[in-house]
């Protein structure tokens, strides 16, 4: 049972999915919520999350702070998504070590699983085969977060826990065409080519690849779930345990957007993994299940994006 005035540090509070579990907090009445802008603190300085953590003295330390991108940004930026992602992670996770932290979530990815790995991902494929290489930087970076979780637990039998989330989506996603996800660029190109007399949407790859979508509030869910409960492991997967390809992500907004122009599809972009449908079974045996489905998911993104048009976030590397 976690007391509702315990200091709550939220790393990435801004973002996308810190902004969620900030939200799901904040509803479920935790009143000492902590967070800093990267402005504020740049996690990739040890010195400076030193002397934060000596100042907030936090007890429960939630990591969602990350450089994070779609298949391009990734396969583009290598070094930033490897090196930024380590600095961020390996600052947190070594002062929540040394200092009074009683329980720490760090969020990995589906990318961590090999590209070619049995489907659904179940936890214990990890490092079973090689990985995808359009975001295999990014990955190294969050498998080696994984491990310094585990080796805490392992050795010092404190409560750190890694939660891999598969594609997430929602309000305060990134609609940067360049560095963007699928779906908010989706959602983006349709629009704005609806908008544009129904011209053509140029996607990228095949359409053949397939992915599974979670909403940005079931996964805050997830990691409220998290943090109120003990885990007896290191390594859940959260996700919705359904998937869909490229393409019939694409029918679908186009749906939901209301454009009846044609897609066509750039081959010279990378289509990434084949297929990365994870195995939610160990979260479904916690008691946790995702439950917003996904066109009315989508659905409330759209709205969200029409919403805040001349505001969306667009993150340049
Ligand atoms: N989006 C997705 O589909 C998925 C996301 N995840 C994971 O979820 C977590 C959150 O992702 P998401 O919310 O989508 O990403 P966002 O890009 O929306 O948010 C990332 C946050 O990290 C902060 N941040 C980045 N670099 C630094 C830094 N050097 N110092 C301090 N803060 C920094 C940013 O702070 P600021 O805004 O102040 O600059 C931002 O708030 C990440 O760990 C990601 O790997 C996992 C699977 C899928
Ligand atoms: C969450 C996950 O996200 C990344 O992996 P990804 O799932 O491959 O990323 P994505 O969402 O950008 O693309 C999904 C699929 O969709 C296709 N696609 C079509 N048209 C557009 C398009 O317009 N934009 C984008 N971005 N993709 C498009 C695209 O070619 C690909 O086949 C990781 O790098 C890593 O960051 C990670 O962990």
């Amino acid at each position: 049972m976690i007391a509702k005035n315990t200091k709550i540090y939220i790393a990435g509070h801004r973002g996308m999915v810190g902004a969620a579990i900030w939200r799901s907090l904040e509803k479920k009445g935790y009143t000492e919520l902590i967070g800093a802008s990267s402005k504020e603190l740049d996690l990739r300085n040890q010195q400076a999350v030193r002397e934060f953590f000596q100042a907030v003295n936090p007890s429960v330390v939630i990591d969602a702070a990350a450089k994070v991108g779609g298949i391009l940004a990734n396969n583009n930026y290598p070094y930033q998504f490897l090196m930024d992602n380590m600095l961020i992670q390996n600052n947190l996770i070594d002062i929540s070590l040394h200092t009074n932290v009683e329980k720490f979530i760090f969020l990995g990815s589906s990318c961590i699983y090999p590209k070619f790995a049995p489907q659904p991902l179940k936890e214990e494929y990890l490092l079973t085969s090689s990985l995808e290489p359009t975001n295999e930087w990014y990955a190294l970076a969050k498998i080696s977060g994984v491990k310094a979780c585990e080796a805490i637990r392992k050795q010092f039998d404190r409560d750190f826990i890694s939660l891999m989330p598969t594609n997430l989506y929602g309000p305060h996603d990134n609609f940067d065409l360049q560095t963007s996800h699928v779906l908010p660029a989706m959602i983006r190109k349709f629009h704005e080519a609806a908008k544009d007399g129904h011209r053509a949407v140029v996607l990228w790859g095949s359409g053949t690849p397939m992915r599974e979508f979670l909403h940005v509030d079931d996964m805050a869910d997830a990691v409220t779930f998290a943090m109120e409960n003990r885990f007896e492991d290191n390594l859940y997967n959260v996700g919705s345990g359904v998937d869909l390809t490229i393409r019939e992500l694409a029918e679908l907004i186009q749906k939901i957007t209301g454009h009846q122009g044609l897609i066509s599809w750039d081959t010279s972009k990378p289509d990434g993994t084949p297929r990365k449908l994870m195995d939610v079974s160990k979260m479904a045996e916690k008691g946790w299940k995702a439950s917003i489905e996904l066109e009315a998911g989508i659905r409330e993104t759209y709205e969200w994006f029409l919403q805040n048009i001349d505001q969306v976030k667009e993150v340049k590397i």
